[in-house]
């Protein structure tokens, strides 16, 4: 099934000098999000700062949500993470697709016009009817055990 997600160009740049963000391989999970800043900018250890990505995505499907997620060889190589961890962007949102982009290594980082900085992956939601009870109809194994109560090896 095809799914059609509604996109805004904010950025006139996207998609002429800086590329349009797409599925890289044919089984690609995430599509790459470009920093469209107006210059280069370096991100010194430990900062934090929030870089547009020249676009709105509207999802209009509760059923739908997207999750930006860091790139593997920025996190691994160069600490270059999200700020909040990880991005959540409601079906409802129809704003500009920011990127909080954290420094989290010990060396500055410089950021390029167009760099691709963050991935962003579009993931089925489920919102459950919640229904409270006293106790839970079926009993499990773990029952109450969590936080490393199966031990470690
Ligand atoms: O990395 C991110 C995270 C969020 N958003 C946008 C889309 C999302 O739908 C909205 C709200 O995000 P979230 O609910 O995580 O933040 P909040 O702090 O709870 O803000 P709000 O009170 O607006 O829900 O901000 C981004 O553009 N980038
Ligand atoms: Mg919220």
């Amino acid at each position: 099934m095809t799914i059609q997600v509604e996109y805004k160009i904010l950025d006139e740049r996207l998609g002429k000098s800086i590329e349009m963000p797409h599925y890289g391989t044919k089984g690609s999970a995430g599509l790459d999000l470009r920093a469209c800043i107006d210059e280069d900018m370096t991100i010194e250890p430990g900062q934090t700062v929030l870089i547009p990505t020249g676009m709105a995505i509207h999802l209009d499907d509760a059923g739908l949500a997207a999750m930006l997620l860091p790139r593997s060889g920025l996190g691994h190589k160069h600490g270059i993470v999200l700020g909040n961890l990880v991005g959540l962007i409601d079906s409802d949102y129809q704003g500009p697709l920011m990127v909080s982009v954290w420094n989290r290594g010990d060396t500055a980082y410089t950021v390029e016009v167009g760099e691709r900085i963050a991935q962003m992956v579009i993931v089925p939601v489920l919102q459950p009817v919640f229904t409270e009870v006293q106790e839970f109809g079926d009993a499990t194994e773990r029952g109450q055990g969590g936080f490393g109560s199966t031990g470690t090896k």
